[in-house]
C-alpha cells in the first residue's frame, strides 16, 4: 500500500505544466474505434491509470494500440469482437464510452455495467435512451448490457433529461456513423465535448453545435483515423490554482485555458485571490486574507463538480462561513469526514455543506475516498500543522500525473512512500517487518 506524506507549512513558487485532460482523452481514444481506415495519432495523452485502462479495453477488442511519450497511436482497421472485457470495464466508468462506437461500427456491443468513483448512483439511462431512439435493441443481462441493430443506426431527435457529459459523448459517437441526422437537445456543453467533436470531425464526421445545448450530427458512411492534440486538463489546472491560493504562494499554471476555467477563476477572485490571464497559462497568487464565498456545482459553464472538494479545501482557510451545494452528484461529500479529521469545521445539511472557515488545520491520517477528494486532502495538507498521511492513492493515480513530484518541484514537503515487506535475517529479528520505502522521485 502506498501513501503520500505531506508536512504542511511550505510556500510554493514556480511553474507547473498541465497535462492533457483525462476527461477529453478517454472519449477520444474510445472514438478511435470508429476509424475503419488509417491510423489515429492522439497527442498529449496524459500518463494516467485511466488512460492505460481505456487502451487495454481497445486492445481487448483486437485493436492495435501503441502508447509512447504521451502519444497514443490507434489502428482500428480490424476489430475482433464487440464485447468489452468485464475486468477492465468495471475498473473505470468511462469504459462505457466504447458502447456507442462499437454499436455503430459493428452493429452490436456487449459491455459490463461500468464502475467508477462512488460519488453517486450514476445511471446510464440517457445513453441507452439515445441508442434506442436510433433503432438499437437493448438487452440488460446480469451485470452487462447488450445493444444490437439491424443494418445502420438511424438518425433521431434525442432530448436528454439531464445534460449528461457521457451520454452526449456516447450518442455523438454513435450518430457519427448513423444514417441521417441526429439532434441532441439539452446536450452537455463541457469543453471535453467540443474536443471530442473536433476529433470526430477530423476523422470525417459532420458535427455542428458542440459546446451548445443543441448538437447536430449528419451521419457519414465511413470515418478514418486522424491526428489530434488533447486539450489541457481544466480540473488539474484548477487544482494547482488552489494549491497557489491555499499556500498564499505565487504560481504560473502553464497551459491552463482561462476560458475553460471561468467559474473557478471568478469564485477565486471573489475570495480575494489574484488571477492573471496570459496566453500561455494563468498566474495565480494570494497576498491578502481570503473571504468566504458560496459555491454551487452545475453542469458547464457552471462551477464544476470535479472542483468542489478542492474548492472546499480552500474555503477551510477563508474568513467566515461558506456554503457549498453539490447539485450534480448525490454522494460527493465523502471528503467532509476526512477534512473533519484534520480539525475542519463542516456540517452537511442535505446537499449543502456549511463550512466555518479559519480553524487551524492539523495533520492526520486520512483516506482519499475518490479522485478529487484525494487531491483536496493533499491541498489541505499543504497548510496543515504537522504531517498528513494520505492513503487510497489508486484514486488519485486515475487523474493526476505525478502530483507528488509536481508539488515537490514547486517547494512542497511531500513524498510518496510504498509499504513493502522486508525479510530480516535470523540475527536481526527472525521476522518480517513492514517498512515504508520512499519511491524514487521523478523530479
Ligand atoms: C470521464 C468523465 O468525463 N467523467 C466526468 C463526467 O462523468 P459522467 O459523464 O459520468 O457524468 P454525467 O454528466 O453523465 O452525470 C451528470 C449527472 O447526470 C446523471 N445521469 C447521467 C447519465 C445518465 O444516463 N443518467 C443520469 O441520470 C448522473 O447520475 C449525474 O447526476 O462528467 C461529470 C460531470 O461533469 C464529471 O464529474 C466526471 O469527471
Ligand atoms: C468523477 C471523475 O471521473 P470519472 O467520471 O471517471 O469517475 C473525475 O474526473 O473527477
Amino acid at each position: 500500500m502506498s501513501k503520500i506524506i505531506v508536512r504542511g507549512g511550505k510556500k510554493l513558487a514556480g511553474r507547473v505544466r498541465i497535462h492533457g485532460a483525462k476527461n477529453a482523452v478517454l472519449p477520444i481514444i474510445a472514438a478511435s474505434i470508429l476509424g475503419s481506415e488509417g491510423v489515429s495519432v492522439i497527442h498529449d495523452a496524459p500518463p494516467l491509470d485511466d488512460v492505460l485502462v481505456i487502451n487495454k479495453v481497445l486492445e481487448s477488442l483486437g485493436i492495435e494500440i501503441e502508447y509512447k511519450n504521451e502519444t497514443v497511436r490507434v489502428n482500428a482497421q480490424r476489430i475482433h469482437t464487440y464485447e468489452a472485457s468485464h475486468d477492465l470495464v468495471r475498473k473505470m466508468r468511462a469504459s462505457f464510452l466504447v458502447m456507442g462506437p462499437l454499436l455503430t461500427r459493428m452493429g452490436q456491443a456487449r459491455i459490463s455495467l461500468p464502475g467508477g468513483c462512488a460519488i453517486g448512483t450514476r445511471p446510464i439511462d440517457q445513453h441507452l435512451k439515445g441508442f434506442e431512439a436510433m433503432g438499437a435493441e437493448i438487452e440488460l443481462g446480469q451485470g452487462y448490457i447488450e445493444a444490437r441493430v439491424k443494418g445502420r443506426l438511424k438518425g433521431a431527435k434525442i432530448y436528454l433529461d439531464v445534460a449528461s457529459v457521457g451520454a452526449t459523448e456516447n450518442i455523438m459517437m454513435a450518430a457519427a456513423l448513423a444514417e441521417g441526422t441526429t439532434l441532441i437537445e439539452n446536450a452537455a456543453k463541457e469543453p471535453e465535448i467540443v474536443d471530442l467533436a473536433n476529433y470526430l470531425n477530423a476523422m470525417g464526421a459532420k458535427i455542428r453545435g458542440a459546446g451548445t445545448g443543441l448538437i447536430r450530427i449528419d451521419g457519414v458512411e465511413q470515418l478514418s483515423g486522424a491526428a489530434h492534440t488533447v486539450i489541457p486538463d481544466r480540473i488539474e489546472a484548477g487544482t494547482y490554482m488552489i494549491a497557489a491560493a491555499i499556500t498564499r504562494s505565487d504560481l504560473f499554471i502553464e497551459g491552463a485555458i482561462a476560458d475553460h476555467l471561468r467559474p473557478v477563476i471568478s469564485k477565486m477572485q471573489e475570495m480575494g485571490v489574484q488571477v492573471l490571464e496570459d496566453e500561455n497559462g494563468l498566474r495565480v497568487y494570494a497576498d491578502r486574507p481570503l473571504r468566504a464565498v458560496d459555491v454551487k456545482t452545475l453542469p458547464y459553464p457552471g462551477f464544476p463538480t470535479d472542483m468542489q472538494s478542492q474548492m472546499m479545501a480552500l474555503l477551510l482557510v477563508a474568513d467566515g462561513t461558506s456554503l457549498v451545494t453539490e447539485t450534480v452528484f448525490e454522494n460527493r461529500f465523502m471528503h467532509v469526514e476526512q477534512f473533519t479529521n484534520m480539525n475542519a469545521q463542516i456540517k452537511v445539511e442535505g446537499r449543502t455543506a456549511v463550512i466555518s472557515g479559519g480553524n487551524r488545520l492539523r495533520g492526520a491520517k486520512v483516506c482519499a475516498t475518490d479522485l478529487r477528494a484525494g487531491a483536496a486532502l493533499i491541498l489541505a495538507a499543504l497548510v496543515a500543522d504537522g504531517d498528513t498521511e494520505i492513503s487510497g492513492l489508486h484514486h488519485i493515480d486515475r487523474g493526476y500525473v505525478e502530483i507528488t513530484e509536481k508539488l515537490a518541484r514547486l517547494g512542497a514537503d511531500i513524498q510518496r512512500v510504498s509499504h513493502e515487506i522486508v525479510e530480516l535475517d535470523d540475527e536481526e529479528q527472525g521476522a518480517s517487518l513492514p517498512i515504508f520505502a520512499v519511491q524514487p522521485s521523478m523530479a
